[in-house]
């Protein structure tokens, strides 16, 4: 048996970075967390100890605050790339960067004052590589959504171990992860609306999902995979994780009350979680983009 160094990559994870605009009367606030990782000739370090080809991971926080500062932040998808595109070109030893950003939602409620928005963010993950390839996998967390009727669940497979009742009217409720793989972005920044790509898809998924008359769940990922497909010519693969917000209706019967799917309980968990890709079929490969 011989003992080899498989795949890896280090970078720094998760730094935070405020970046306020002052360009005239109302400002502007962009709030991200960025992760930088990156990889490539590290068989030294790992080795020997050998440090020559590290570029520090505190210099990768730096520079993230340093093109905040120079350049702003944009759409995250071009901060990202103008990120990735520099450390690989600026080292020899980085073959690989990795650049994850995930964008905090404010919402203006002054000209230089903010509230705080939903939970909902907006994330991207960029890979350059140094034969020049880039990837762009653009996403959300936390879109949460529910429909009070306009679902059903029934006809599933039973066994010795089922209690669930059939149901033909249920609240329908979840919390989209949702990424979603562009199929060539240009590389010169500003050549590709990301920001309008982002509201499109967002607003394709809310629809679908209010608008379709779900047998489950499932049926409803597909639904709204399909409509973003269709709709959003530039994304050719996304990748969906729905958790089943679980209401339950409460029996007020020892309170001599009926219950005609008005009150509910919103189980926090266990829940289910239903998860799926839909993508072209013609789709190309997709390279790192999911790593
Ligand atoms: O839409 C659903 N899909 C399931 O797979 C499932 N399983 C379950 O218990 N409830 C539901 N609902």
């Amino acid at each position: 048996m011989a003992v080899v160094l498989g795949p890896n990559r280090y970078g720094k994870a998760e730094t935070r970075v405020v970046r306020v605009t002052r360009d005239g009367e109302a400002h502007r606030l962009k709030d991200c967390t960025v992760g930088v990782a990156l990889s490539g000739d590290m068989r030294d370090v790992h080795l020997t100890g050998d440090n020559a080809a590290v570029l520090p991971t505190d210099t990768q926080k730096n520079t993230v605050y340093a093109f905040a500062g120079e350049h702003g932040i944009g759409e995250i998808e071009e901060f990202a790339g103008l990120l990735a595109r520099h450390f690989v070109g600026g080292q020899p030893s980085v073959h690989h960067a990795r650049v994850a950003v995930e964008e905090h939602r404010w919402e203006r409620h002054g000209p230089h004052s903010f509230a705080r928005a939903s939970a909902e963010t907006r994330t991207c993950v960029v890979h350059h590589d140094r034969d020049g390839s880039t990837t762009v996998v653009s996403g959300l967390e936390g879109l949460v959504l529910l429909n009070t009727t306009g679902s059903e669940f029934h006809g599933f497979a039973r066994d010795a171990y089922t209690t669930l009742a059939p149901t033909h009217d249920r609240v329908l409720a979840t919390a989209v992860t949702a990424r979603w793989r562009h199929t060539a972005p240009p590389d010169t920044p500003g050549g590709y609306d990301f920001g309008e790509s982002h509201a499109r898809v967002r607003r394709c998924l809310a629809e679908a999902f209010a608008g379709t008359h779900s047998l489950s769940l499932q049926q409803t990922l597909y639904a709204m995979g399909s409509r973003v497909l269709e709709t959003r010519r530039e994304i050719c693969e996304i990748r969906l994780s729905l958790p089943n917000k679980h209401h339950f209706l409460v029996d007020l019967t020892p309170f001599g009350m009926d219950n005609d799917n008005e009150v509910y309980v919103a189980a926090d968990r266990p829940y289910g979680l239903i998860e799926g890709t839909v993508l072209d079929d013609a789709a190309p490969a997709p390279g790192p983009a999911w790593d």
